[in-house]
Formats: C-alpha cells, sequence, structure tokens
C-alpha cells in the first residue's frame, strides 16, 4: 500500500480529454480532499508535462503514452488512474519497479464500445455513409448488400467488450466465432461462441470485429491473405492491431470488402494514414475515437478514475490495479 501524504499538497494531473466533460463534478471531488488539479496535453507530449510530473502526486491518465521516461520525470507519484480500459500504452513494468499503482475502470465503457462496433457493422454492410453522400449529391445508387444474420462473424478478444457484441449479436442470429486465448472453449460455447485460432477464424469469417489489447499486430498481410473475400472489418480496440498499409492493400485488391474504425495510428497527430487515401473512402469508415464518448461511460469511467486517486490520497489500496497480463493456460 503507498504511503498516505507527508509533505504539502497532493498535486493530481489530469491529462484524460474525458475528465470534466461529464456530469459529476470530480474536480470537486479531488479538490475536497485536499489536493489541487494540474491539467496537461492528452497525447502526454513529455517535455509539455516535465514540470508537472516533477510534483505529481497522482496522474489521471487519458490513452497516450506512460514510458519509464514519463515516470522518471514524476519522483513523487504514486498512482497512474487510467481514465478508461486500455493500458497497452501503459509501461506496467516500468511502473511496479518504480513502486507507482496503475489502475483502470474495467467495464465502465463496455457497453458504449460494443454499441459502437454494432454501429460500425451495420453502417459498414448498408452503406450507410456512401448512401449518404450520394443522396446529397443526387445519387440513388445503390448496391445490394447481405443480412447481418446471415453472415458468420469473428470476435477477436472475449472480455467485457467482445462478448458484448456477441450478446448484442445474439439478436441477429449471425453464427460467432471467438479467438481469445485466455478463454477456455468451454466458455466460449456458454456464450453461444465457437472458440477458433486466429486462422481459422479468418478463414471463416464474413465480419471480424477486433476487441483484443492493442499489444501485438494480428491482422497484417498473412491474415488478409486467407481471408473471405469482402471480409469486413471491424476496429474499435486499438490502431496497433492493425497494419493499415497491409489493410489499405486488401481494400485496392477487393480481397477486404470495408474496414471501419474508431482508431487510426495517426489518430494523436499527422492524419496521414494510408486509409485516408481517397480511393478508399466508399471502402473505409472512421470515427474519432468516440467508442467510449457516451454519458454513461465517461461518468463511470471519471467514477473510477477518481475512486482509485482519492484511495491513493487517503494511503488506501486502489480498487483496479493492474498488473502485466500472465501468459495463456497451456504456455508455460
Ligand atoms: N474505442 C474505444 O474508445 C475503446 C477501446 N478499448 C480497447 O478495447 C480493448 C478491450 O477492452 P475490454 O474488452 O474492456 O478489455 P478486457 O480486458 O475485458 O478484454 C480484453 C480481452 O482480450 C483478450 N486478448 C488479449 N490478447 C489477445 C490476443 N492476442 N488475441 C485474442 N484475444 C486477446 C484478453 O484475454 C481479454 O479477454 C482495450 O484493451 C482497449 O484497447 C477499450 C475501451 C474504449
Ligand atoms: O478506455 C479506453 O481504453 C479508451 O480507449 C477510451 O478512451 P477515451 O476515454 O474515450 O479517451
Amino acid at each position: 500500500m503507498p504511503p498516505a501524504t507527508t509533505t504539502g499538497p497532493a498535486v493530481v494531473l489530469v491529462t484524460s480529454r474525458s475528465f470534466s466533460s461529464g456530469d459529476l463534478d470530480l474536480a470537486g471531488e479531488v479538490t475536497a480532499a485536499g489536493a489541487t488539479i494540474v491539467t496537461g496535453p492528452s497525447d502526454h507530449d513529455l517535455e509539455t508535462l516535465r514540470p508537472l510530473l516533477a510534483t505529481a502526486t497522482a496522474w489521471i491518465a487519458g490513452t497516450g503514452p506512460v514510458t519509464a521516461a514519463h515516470l522518471d520525470a514524476a519522483p513523487d507519484l504514486r498512482v497512474v488512474a487510467r481514465y478508461g480500459v486500455g493500458t497497452e500504452a501503459v509501461d506496467l513494468a516500468a511502473a511496479a519497479e518504480r513502486g507507482v499503482l496503475v489502475t483502470n475502470t474495467p467495464g465502465a465503457n463496455s457497453g458504449a464500445v460494443a454499441d459502437l462496433a454494432v454501429a460500425l457493422v451495420l453502417a459498414a454492410l448498408r452503406d450507410v455513409v456512401p448512401g449518404d453522400r450520394g443522396v446529397r449529391a443526387g445519387r440513388w445508387d445503390v448496391r445490394r448488400a447481405r443480412e447481418l444474420g446471415g453472415l458468420t462473424v469473428g470476435i477477436v478478444g472475449l472480455g467485457r467488450i467482445g462478448r458484448g457484441v456477441a450478446a448484442r449479436l445474439a439478436g441477429f442470429g449471425s453464427p460467432l466465432l471467438g479467438c481469445d486465448p485466455w478463454v477456455p472453449p468451454a466458455e466460449l460455447e456458454r456464450l453461444g461462441i465457437e472458440g477458433v485460432d486466429l486462422d481459422d477464424l479468418a478463414r471463416r469469417s464474413d465480419v471480424v470485429s477486433l476487441h483484443a489489447p492493442g499489444d501485438a499486430v494480428l491482422v497484417d498481410a498473412a491474415f488478409l491473405e486467407i481471408t473471405r473475400p469482402g471480409l469486413v472489418l471491424v476496429n474499435t480496440a486499438r490502431a496497433a492491431l492493425v497494419d493499415e498499409a497491409a489493410v489499405a492493400d486488401a481494400l485496392r485488391a477487393g480481397r477486404l470488402g470495408a474496414y471501419a474504425s474508431d482508431v487510426l495510428a495517426s489518430e494523436a497527430g499527422d492524419h496521414a494514414s494510408p486509409l485516408l487515401a481517397e480511393d478508399l473512402a466508399d471502402q473505409t469508415l472512421f470515427t474519432p475515437h468516440a467508442g467510449a464518448q457516451t454519458v454513461e461511460a465517461v461518468d463511470q469511467m471519471g467514477r473510477g478514475a477518481v475512486d482509485a486517486v482519492l484511495a491513493c490520497l487517503r494511503g488506501e489500496q486502489p480498487p483496479n490495479l493492474v498488473r502485466p497480463p500472465a501468459a495463456p493456460e497451456g504456455d508455460a
């Protein structure tokens, strides 16, 4: 358990873009606990953050990187409280080595992201955005689509969000395949999902929805080589899960029917993704990392992050500690 506050008022650094946007008075709760709030950029630019990290006791962090260098710049830091779920940008080993706790808010945005994933699947299948653009330009072109209930959907990552997608898709009647090395096939079966490996999922799915952490590239040229023609690929997880250049190539070659995504490698900066090319506009669909941006999820993420910080300021063990993932069973 971290030590209780010793010298001076605690400083809480906030870099989550969502912190002040919900209905809760989170800032009021933090200041009522005797702490001062300082705010920094959500891209976690180290040089901008350095003077703020120098005095920070707690850090309410967004999706930007939290590296060993960030932690070394923060000698008094006790906790990095992710305002959200994904911790792939946090160097968990470096935090553990420095005695800095890391927390997140599991489940706080699962429903929100699962809703968006299903929205993107349907929008891509039914050409909703090209249809809208066409109608505005006076064109009433239609492409005959397939119904979701008759399509096999592969879900990669059967945690909270992946299971939320499976539950929603049950209503459509789509056969479901699932790949998650950490979830036993019998558990998937209870959820109405056939457990398969990634290759099998690639070969047999008409739609693939990604819900694993962005720790490794899962959709690369080799994956796209074996998929069914016209596959609809949906990514509401992390850009790092896909090789964007390979996805662009597969779209141009017609092997991939559509790519609909809430995340892009370039989202923090330069707008240079190969997927934003004009010739791919009718096969791609993007939302601005909006998966967790619902009234409900923003408040639940904020509640979790602030509760973790307040616990640390009181010298208590915070809820929802995150540790580096263990290897899947059988991988020992
Ligand atoms: N678009 C957005 O705004 C949001 C995106 N996310 C992303 O979605 C991811 C999933 O979130 P949750 O479902 O809440 O997390 P979770 O931790 O409940 O589930 C993640 C699942 O992925 C599985 N997994 C890990 N590596 C895998 C691999 N190589 N192949 C297949 N499965 C693998 C894990 O075993 C776990 O069951 C987060 O890590 C984050 O990157 C999360 C929230 C909001
Ligand atoms: O929870 C996550 O991992 C997210 O990606 C949500 O990010 P946000 O809070 O919307 O900036």
